[in-house]
């Protein structure tokens, strides 16, 4: 996939491949193409060449909400939640289930949303009170977690986590670390972005190192660490590779 914005080449020919229930770690450092490449699964960009396939099929997306309709779910790190609303109501923005009043009334089915929404907080073993009233009052962990929820609920079939633990205390960062590793349990494909290298080792599966526009380096997080992860975010490899 290639990507230009004027004359910056943002994406020079990235090709990459995501398994269902695997956590793809994308590293690279400061403008390294990481946000651009999200932004094309999430369906923000369109690309200047390339295509997208999501289990075969041709992904060509041309809105964010398009690429929710296709199972692609984006949790950014600013989290677009609804401060307000409860976390019920947050998991069912805009697909609420409705009932009929007196048999004719279509109403939002407030009950259908709790006990669902009960029942998915278990089911992730968060430790969020299902009662807690407005998203406004938990942490940032918890927001991930409600996020992280939705998507599951949702049956997603692609997660990209943008920075997710980036403003989070050290405990709540464990949390969300297990949030992801539970979503790939649920058969997920997970993309995470991130910065911090001993967390990207401990949640990846695979690792690909973006450096200018390129997917350079690719490998099971395993086999790898994180000096040889910076020898290639910061192009060591590759100018030894041209000498
Ligand atoms: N909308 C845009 N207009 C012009 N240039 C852009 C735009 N978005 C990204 N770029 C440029 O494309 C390159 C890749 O940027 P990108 O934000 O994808 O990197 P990144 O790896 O996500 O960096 P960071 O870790 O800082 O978020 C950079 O040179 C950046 O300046």
């Amino acid at each position: 996939m290639r990507k230009s914005f004027g004359p910056v080449e943002a994406l020079r020919g990235v090709d990459l491949h995501l398994d269902a229930g695997e956590v793809l770690a994308v590293v690279g450092d400061n403008g390294a193409g990481k946000s651009t490449l999200i932004k094309h699964i999430s369906g923000v960009y369109r690309p200047d060449a390339g295509r997208m396939l999501l289990a075969g099929t041709p992904l060509d997306l041309s809105s964010p909400r398009e690429a929710r309709q296709r199972g692609v779910e984006t949790v950014y790190q600013d989290l677009a939640l609804a401060d307000d609303l409860s976390i019920g109501a947050n998991i069912f923005l805009g697909r609420e289930p409705m009932r009929r009043l007196f048999g004719f009334l279509p109403v939002v089915d407030e009950r259908t949303i709790r006990r669902e929404t009960a029942d998915l907080l278990k089911r992730i073993r968060s430790e969020i009170p299902p009662e807690a009233r407005t998203v406004a009052r938990l942490s940032g962990g918890q927001r991930q977690a409600v996020a992280i929820a939705r998507a599951i609920y949702w049956k997603a079939k692609v997660v990209l986590l943008d920075e997710p633990t980036a403003a989070l205390a050290v405990m709540e960062r464990e949390r969300v670390i297990h949030h992801t590793r539970d979503l790939a349990a649920h058969g997920v494909g997970v993309i995470y972005i991130g910065h911090n290298l001993v967390e990207i080792l401990k949640v990846a599966d695979r690792i690909a190192v973006m450096f200018r526009g390129q997917v350079v380096h690719v490998t099971p997080a395993a086999e790898t660490d994180q000096e040889t992860l910076i020898k290639y975010m910061t192009g060591y490899s590759e100018s030894k590779k041209a000498a």
